[in-house]
């Protein structure tokens, strides 16, 4: 059963077409990487799946239901999980509050009082158990502004994952990260289990194309071409558009 369906999909702000006809599909469990140079339309994308933007255009189904008329909240609670290029943390919190919130995203317990949230053993378990996932369980009680750059990308990560997701979208996961810390998130990409259907838009070749099961390649807003990994680095007009950049 396909995770996602993407049918004719179109987006445009006034007389610019960002996405332009875009459809294609990702299997349950796949790892599937858009590629596509600056503006092509990647994170537009991403905002039209995760329902942050409105389609002109076409549908988007999740596990075979269409989804193009809810809201970001209904997606999220349907199993779509969102990391962003630019980090969306609480920095004033600890790292463990941050995932513990994340998790109350999907359950009414979120309107709680902020106060009471340690207290509960249960959302403080999971969210310990998240950041050992991530390799942050030795800092949860640190406070997110005195907390390295590397560690709040997996953070994000973290907090994504609190969202018990069934696809996880995650934008440029490595970007702005050291050599060194990139391995550790590619480590913990390469960890996620496999029941987890992940899209990634990563610039970085090394692990991007480590990564992916299956590619689309976007340009200028098309899909230029889609197919297994293998395929779209050995197609000529992924060398064309992208990789001899
Ligand atoms: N809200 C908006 N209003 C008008 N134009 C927009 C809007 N959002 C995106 N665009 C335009 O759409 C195009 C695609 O942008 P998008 O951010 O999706 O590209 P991208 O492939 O993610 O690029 P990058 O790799 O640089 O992040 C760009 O030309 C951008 O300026």
């Amino acid at each position: 059963m396909s995770a996602l369906e993407l049918n004719n999909l179109s987006k445009s702000f006034g007389g610019l077409h960002v996405i332009n006809d875009v459809s294609f599909k990702v299997m349950e469990g796949e790892r599937r990487l858009i590629l596509g140079p600056n503006g092509a339309g990647k994170t537009t994308l991403f905002n039209l799946i995760a329902g942050d933007l409105a389609p002109s255009f076409g549908t988007i189904s999740l596990a075979g239901e269409d989804v193009s008329a809810l809201p970001t909240n209904r997606r999220a609670a349907r199993g779509i999980g969102r990391t962003f290029q630019i980090l969306t943390l609480f920095s004033g919190e600890t790292v463990i509050r941050n995932v513990v919130l994340a998790s109350l995203g999907r359950t009414s317990r979120r309107w709680k009082p902020f106060g009471s949230l340690d207290a509960d053993e249960e959302f403080r378990a999971s969210a310990m158990e998240i950041l050992r996932t991530v390799m942050l369980d030795h800092i949860a009680d640190k406070c997110v502004s005195e907390t390295s750059y590397g560690e709040r990308r997996r953070l994000e990560i973290a907090m994504a994952l609190a969202q018990q997701p069934r696809l996880l979208l995650l934008d440029e996961p490595l970007a702005g990260l050291s050599k060194e810390e990139r391995k550790g998130v590619e480590g913990l990409l390469n960890a996620l289990p496999r029941s987890l259907t992940v899209i990634m838009i990563e610039h970085d070749m090394d692990v991007a194309l480590g990564f992916a099961d299956r590619i689309a390649l976007l340009q200028n807003g098309k899909l230029l071409v889609d197919g297994s990994r293998d395929e779209v680095i050995a197609d000529p007009r992924t060398k064309e558009a992208y990789l001899a950049e």
